[in-house]
């Protein structure tokens, strides 16, 4: 899909496909350098981040496993509820791991600050964050985040794994919504 095939649902491309592509070679490499030698363990935030956390783990050369989490705090909307749910709990025992967490966005901060100090109490020998999309907002949290691949604006973004209502997960860019979609709310 290309920008031929935005239909009237997205305003504009904000990150072309190639660009997402590039980012994550430069991150894999970043935590390939990082991470030598060492038992890494990937913990993706369903649904979001499905995609970076495809895309980074086959980029990287380090050997690493991989686990998921589902949390919640946007439902349907545009906004954070600001009450984050766990949806489904990791499978591994993390004590004694080097833990890297791989997000989509950080935009409020909330989920991310949130879900550290909650994996922080399991006991990891290690814990840092890799996120493809920061919001400016975002920079008011405390969380550290290592790896980022963009600062972007603050409008809502779709594609690559971010949705709106569920929909437009699979575009293979992150594009911006046109406000007659989601009502003109501000994000
Ligand atoms: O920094 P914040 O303001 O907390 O927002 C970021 C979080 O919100 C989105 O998840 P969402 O709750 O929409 O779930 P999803 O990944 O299944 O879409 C996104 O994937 C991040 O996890
Ligand atoms: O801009 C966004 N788009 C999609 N999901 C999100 N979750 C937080 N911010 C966003
Ligand atoms: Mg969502």
């Amino acid at each position: 899909m290309d920008e031929k095939d935005l239909g009237a649902d997205l305003a504009k491309v904000l990150i072309p496909e190639d660009q997402l592509q590039a980012k994550v070679r430069e991150l894999a490499a970043q935590v390939d350098a990082d991470y030598a030698g060492k038992d890494l363990l990937l913990v993706g935030v369903l649904k979001g981040a499905v995609m970076i956390m495809a895309d980074l783990a086959r980029t990287l050369h380090t050997p690493v496993s991989m686990d998921w989490m589902a949390v919640s705090s946007y439902g349907s909307g545009t906004k954070s509820s600001g009450v984050v749910r766990i949806l489904k709990d990791l499978d591994a025992d993390i004590m004694n791991r080097h833990v890297l967490i791989v997000e989509d966005i950080i935009d409020s901060g909330l989920t991310l600050s949130w879900l550290v100090s909650n994996l922080r109490s399991r006991g990891p020998a290690s814990l840092e964050i890799c996120a493809l999309l920061r919001k400016p907002e975002a920079v008011r949290t405390e969380v550290d985040v290592r790896y980022i691949g963009f600062d972007i604006p603050n409008e809502f973004v779709v594609g690559y794994g971010l949705d709106y209502a569920e929909k437009y997960r699979n575009l293979p860019f992150v594009g911006t919504l046109a406000p007659h979609v989601y009502g003109g709310e501000s994000v």
